[in-house]
């Protein structure tokens, strides 16, 4: 029996494809021998080509969901994905805090690399207002750092200018990450103002579907078990690369990641 387990909970919603949400968040935390839980925020009906259909879980079922695993077992890194309303960030941010959850990660999830949005709009300023303030980290990606900074990017110098701000607005650290970038593949952590690169080749591989769910569990994984946050967000990014480069190939779009990919 190990008495020394870590332990994960991903906020998210369900990806019927297995290649992002919850699904990737769970594999991911059990590449990286932590315990995961998750607490299902919507289902959706979507593939490698795109997402077909959202059912949103209510508000109240989200609080029963984690009150459940709060008051059980405690988890000691919480990654938040697909967080579709203001009702769902309101529940999800009183829970955190009557909890007083550690370790947070959160991925600001609004549209997926197919094209379909997975916010509604009036859920943006709750996001901000709310959700991100509790992060110890946020991830945005190229396309969430425009909405959140409001600066258009299209340079590793307008990534600086868009961390900087947006780190400045929620009061914490910022990665923001340079996979939707033409020429690398570099992310740019935004820390107590100072700046740190994590770089990696672009690897040129279409399937790319779940990357940012992916990236974030692993970080929430690599907390957990106690590293600090530039070495989780070092680990992680040396996990991604390795599934990128893994090759699997499934589906008729953008496929899934190989989250099996053995990790050093
Ligand atoms: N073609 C690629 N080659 C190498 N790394 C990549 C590539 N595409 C994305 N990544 C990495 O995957 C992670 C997720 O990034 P990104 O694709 O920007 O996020 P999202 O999946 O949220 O859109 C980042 O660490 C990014 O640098
Ligand atoms: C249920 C669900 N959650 C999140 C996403 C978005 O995944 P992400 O890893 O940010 O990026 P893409 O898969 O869109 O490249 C999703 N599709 N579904």
């Amino acid at each position: 029996m190990s008495k020394n387990m870590k332990t994960v909970l991903t906020i998210a919603g369900s990806d019927s494809s297995g290649g992002a949400g919850i699904q990737a968040d769970l594999k991911t935390m059990m590449a990286h021998k932590v315990y995961g839980m998750s607490v299902i925020t919507a289902l959706t009906a979507q593939n490698t080509t795109g997402v077909a259909g959202i059912m949103e879980v209510t508000p109240e079922f989200v609080a029963q969901q984690l009150d459940c695993v709060f008051q059980d077992i405690r988890p000691d890194a919480v990654k938040i994905g697909m967080v579709s309303n203001a009702e769902i960030i309101k529940v999800i941010t009183e829970k955190l805090v009557e909890y007083k959850a550690e370790n947070i990660v959160v991925d600001p999830v609004m549209v997926a690399t197919s094209g379909s949005s997975l916010m509604q709009d009036d859920a943006s300023q709750a996001l901000r207002t709310l959700l991100l303030p509790l992060a110890d980290v946020i991830t945005p990606n190229v396309p969430e750092g425009e909405v959140l900074s409001g600066l258009k990017i299209e340079t590793k110098a307008d990534m600086l200018e868009a961390a900087d701000r947006i780190a400045s607005a929620a009061g914490t650290s910022v990665l923001l990450k340079g996979g939707h970038l033409k020429d690398s593949a570099d992310d740019l952590l935004f820390m107590d103002g100072k700046v740190s690169w994590f770089e990696s080749e672009r690897i040129e591989n279409p399937n790319t579907h779940g990357t940012g769910c992916t990236l974030s569990s692993a970080i929430a994984a690599n907390l957990a078990l106690g590293h600090g946050l530039e070495e989780s967000i070092s680990k992680a990014k040396a996990y991604i690369t390795g599934a990128l480069h893994d090759g699997m190939d499934l589906g008729k779009g953008s496929g899934p990641l190989n989250h099996a990919y053995r990790i050093n």
